[in-house]
């Protein structure tokens, strides 16, 4: 048998005494009412500091996937526009050396083509950025003029060979992260050793990426002149030397880049140096120059590859991000997508071998918003990495891995069709979509149709292919346009933070 209720001492301890007045019993009450009153509000205090203090550790977490050159690096420099500027204005003038960089590679591609085809070498297409299905140029067409002025040029602009190389050695050496492509380093799928291109580019490698390999550039552009002998006084004299050059070359590069000759012997041979990622020929007259400084679109277009996974962490200091106050921190990971690897095997090795963040725990505690960019301009293309894989039958089969991927499964999963631009330029052209696709068949060869075409598919892919039903975001995205691409993430930017917000509650 229990112990009766009146022998409970508690209960006896803080009974009402048996000879208490009505006055009494009012007083005793009231005295009780403001201790519960405020033994409540202590409550809710804790509970809102622990609430505060659990959305503060969570940091809206966003999987930026997509093939090589779909857009992920210049999406994420608009996010860090967007929402860190004072990041981005200390880190801009630390891209001149990349901008440098890939004005002088422009022009030694073209450099390169026109010394083989004045020795007459035979040309070897794969290195051209276009499909390969059209027939080879006709030997047959009249012989290109060259005259002395073409010889003149390459002798004037030999210097930028080794311009070039310094430049990658020292972005290279800036981080040992850094390497220039190889066979080996260059790409996260197999490269075949015959694919030049690939091995031309320039890459970042590491968890830092760019971050990394801009820091000692960004130090030495901080550090002042008169500060002494050492490395970085060597570092500046080493980059007035290459600026020196380039400035030089201002007037012979415009020069090449308007001869008329040359670009009917690029347009021979196919070379779209234009489309290139990275091409800055035509802001040439400002940019080979001693005081140049990087705007913000040069930055965004500005191409250095990066390789596996990188991560950048942004505090914010966008009134609305900070105003709405429980979460200041996005965390943005570059991932590009590997042909012939499992998304789902890919992810799981991309978690699990970092100590901190299991798989688990980043799906299930965090929110993970995979943003996918997939680039629609190159539906007559060829991979890169593999020259009889079309490039967008490759992005449809990368796509219908990541809806089927079943660590994402309760994702929200946001598409940009990006380089919409080059797509647009691509069918004003007069490049047909039905020769490369045949499905799309009579439709109108313009870009509202084909936009239109192209996020039927991918919704279509979306829908059988999501093992959990999920709405379908998708943004139209020239990704080089910083402009309208702010209006795009201000889209992107609710939708996340409702999911985020929503997922905190159900937590
Ligand atoms: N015209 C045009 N160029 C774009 C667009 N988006 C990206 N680019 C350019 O395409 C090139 C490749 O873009 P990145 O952002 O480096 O591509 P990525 O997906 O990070 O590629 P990897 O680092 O190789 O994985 C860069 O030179 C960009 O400036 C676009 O919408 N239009
Ligand atoms: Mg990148």
């Amino acid at each position: 048998m229990g112990r009766s209720f009146e022998e409970d001492p508690l209960t006896l301890a803080i009974a009402p005494p048996p000879d208490e007045t009505v006055e009494q019993r009012q007083i005793r009450e009231a005295a009780e009412a403001e201790a519960k009153r405020i033994s409540d509000e202590i409550d809710e205090q804790l509970r809102k500091e622990r609430e505060a203090e659990r959305k503060k550790k969570r940091p809206v977490k966003l999987l930026l996937l997509g093939q090589s050159e779909s857009g992920k690096t210049a999406t994420l420099k608009n996010f860090q526009l967007t929402y860190a500027r004072r990041e981005w204005s200390e880190e801009r003038a630390a891209w001149r050396a990349v901008i440098f960089l890939n004005l002088v590679r422009n022009v030694n591609v073209i450099l390169d083509h026109l010394n083989s085809e004045m020795s007459d070498l035979p040309y070897n297409p794969d290195d051209s950025q276009d499909d390969l299905q059209g027939p080879r140029p006709p030997r047959a067409l009249p012989r290109l003029k060259f005259a002395e002025q073409h010889r003149l040029l390459i002798k004037k602009l030999g210097p930028l060979t080794s311009v070039q190389k310094d430049l990658e050695q020292r972005l290279g050496t800036a981080s040992a992260e850094i390497n220039s492509t190889t066979v080996t380093s260059a790409a996260p799928f197999d490269v075949s050793p015959t694919n030049r291109r690939a091995l031309q580019e320039f890459s970042v490698n590491s968890s830092n990426g760019w971050k990394s390999a801009l820091g000692k550039f960004r130090t030495m552009r901080t550090q002042r002149p008169e500060s002494g002998p050492g490395p970085t006084r060597k570092m500046q004299e080493a980059e007035e030397d290459i600026v020196e050059i380039i400035a030089s070359c201002r007037d012979e590069i415009k020069s090449l880049w308007d001869d008329s000759i040359v670009r009917e012997m690029l347009n021979r041979r196919k070379v779209r140096v234009e489309d290139s990622p990275g091409f800055f020929i035509n802001d040439a007259e400002r940019i080979a120059n001693r005081d140049y400084q990087p705007t913000d679109d040069d930055v965004i277009r500005a191409r250095l590859r990066t390789i596996g996974v990188q991560e950048y962490r942004f505090i914010f200091d966008h009134e609305q991000w900070v105003r709405s106050g429980d979460f200041t921190m996005l965390v943005v990971r570059e991932v590009a997508e590997q042909r012939g690897i499992h998304i789902l095997t890919m992810l799981t090795q991309l978690y699990s071998s970092r100590a901190s963040s299991t798989v688990s725990c980043l799906f299930d505690v965090h929110f993970v918003a995979p943003l996918t960019c997939r680039p629609i301009s190159p539906f007559d293309e060829k991979l890169a990495e593999d020259r009889r894989v079309n490039r967008l039958e490759d992005t449809y089969l990368l796509w219908r891995s990541v809806c089927a991927c079943k660590l994402l499964a309760r994702t929200q999963i946001i598409l940009f069709l990006n380089k919409c631009d080059l797509l647009q330029a691509k069918l004003q052209r007069g490049v047909r979509i039905r020769d490369s696709v045949p499905s799309f068949g009579d439709r109108k060869n313009d870009l509202p149709t084909a936009t239109r075409y192209f996020q039927t598919h991918f919704k279509e892919i979306a829908k059988q292919h999501s093992t959990v039903p999920r709405p379908f975001y998708v943004h139209l995205t020239s990704v080089i346009d910083s402009q309208s691409t702010a209006v795009t993430l201000g889209a992107v930017e609710e939708s996340i933070l409702r999911e985020h917000l929503r997922r905190a509650d159900l937590m």
